[in-house]
């Protein structure tokens, strides 16, 4: 069944077609509004691993959807039905490292397609089908009330600063960080918005400033070494981020420089907000610095779009995340409550909350 979002407010990096995934080109933004069509797992692998689609619950969705593509195309070969579905979730998951939601998602479609076999294929990648669109509104529900709870947090007259793209484009649909900001702008208040660029993805400049754009909420992009200049002069009322996975004391891995930003935060005594989905826990890693970090490609770092910006010989180190330590984060907000330190009982409550 086809699943897509039309209110013009709501923006969202992917559309099910039915037989096949559209996913919003996020390399090409905010140049061009391109939808790539995806027809296989293989095809939603490589999107992923390319940064077509990023941000953790929505690589997390995209890996689902990339499940039922693959359940799809083995309706045709139902004795190998479950094994093909088993060598796709194992593709899938060589996609990105660091971001846990793409393993949660993984995890629970198998375990309902595990549930089902031996069954009926076409009712399996029925059933399939559903729980990735379950996933996916799930998802844009967590979300939603991730911005009412944070919205609490967030005072009126306050100058927000966020790092990379926590936003609408990283997850189902409105957004982590970008959800709380959202969420306190509905409520009336007045926010302004300082987005980190976010080198050398962009991120910030190019996505997190286009999707706030989008909605009407004004922004301004600032080079990601402006930061601390700008938190020591007052200018600064919290900062809200996203994460990509979070270990079970509370530790949080997520995109590169936001560690930098957290020990500001502490220096100056303004709070430090981490906005993410139960999907981003991960109880079974104990600490951050057991968090899987991803290391991508050196000329992410040599290149500035097409222009090389370093000598040739010389090397460059692409580190795509970081680990804040739990004691430097003010809360986590999740879509079942604020929580506070000690974050190790926190989260764990909060995984068990229905
Ligand atoms: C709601 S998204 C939270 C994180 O996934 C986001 O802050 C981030 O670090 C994304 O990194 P990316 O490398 O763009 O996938």
């Amino acid at each position: 069944m086809k699943a897509r979002n039309t209110a013009p407010d709501i923006i969202c990096p992917i559309s099910w077609e039915g037989d096949h995934l559209l996913m919003l080109d996020q390399r090409l933004l905010p140049w061009k509004e391109r939808w790539l069509k995806l027809r296989t797992a293989r095809d939603v692998h490589r999107a992923i691993k390319e940064m077509v689609i990023r941000g953790a619950p929505a690589i997390g969705i995209a890996a689902a959807f990339g499940l039922v593509l693959a359940a799809r195309g083995a309706v045709r070969r139902p004795r190998r039905f479950l094994e093909t579905l088993e060598k796709a979730a194992s593709l899938l998951a060589t996609a990105r490292p660091t971001a846990v939601n793409l393993f949660w998602t993984l995890s629970r479609m198998m375990n309902l397609a595990r549930s089902l076999w031996p069954g009926e294929p076409q009712e399996i990648f029925a059933r399939l089908e559903e729980e990735a669109q379950a996933i996916w509104s799930e998802d844009v529900a967590a979300n939603r009330r991730m911005g009412h709870l944070g919205a609490q947090l967030i005072a009126d007259g306050s100058t927000v600063l966020t790092h990379c793209n926590a936003g609408a484009l990283a997850t189902g649909g409105y957004g982590t960080a970008l959800g709380v900001i959202r969420a306190a702008v509905e409520s009336g208040k007045k926010i302004q918005v300082l987005a980190d660029e976010t080198r050398p993805y962009l991120q910030g400049a190019r996505l997190t400033a286009w999707e706030l754009a989008r909605v009407g909420i004004p922004v301004t992009v600032i080079n990601d070494s402006a930061a601390g200049y700008l938190i020591a002069k007052g200018q600064v009322s919290a900062i809200v981020v996203g994460a990509d996975r979070i270990a079970a004391n509370g530790d949080v891995a997520n995109k590169i420089g936001t560690y930098t930003l957290a020990v500001l935060a502490s220096r100056h005594g303004i709070p430090f907000y981490v906005a993410a989905p139960r999907s981003t826990v991960d109880l079974k890693t104990p600490e951050g610095q057991r968090i899987p970090i991803e290391q991508r490609a050196p000329e992410e770092v040599h290149f500035c779009g097409r222009q090389r910006m370093t000598p040739s010989g010389v090397e460059a180190l692409a580190v795509a995340f970081d680990v804040t330590p739990a004691e430097l984060i003010t809360a986590i907000i999740t879509e079942v409550g604020v929580l506070r330190p000690p974050y190790g009982p926190a989260l764990e409550a909060a995984l068990r909350e229905d």
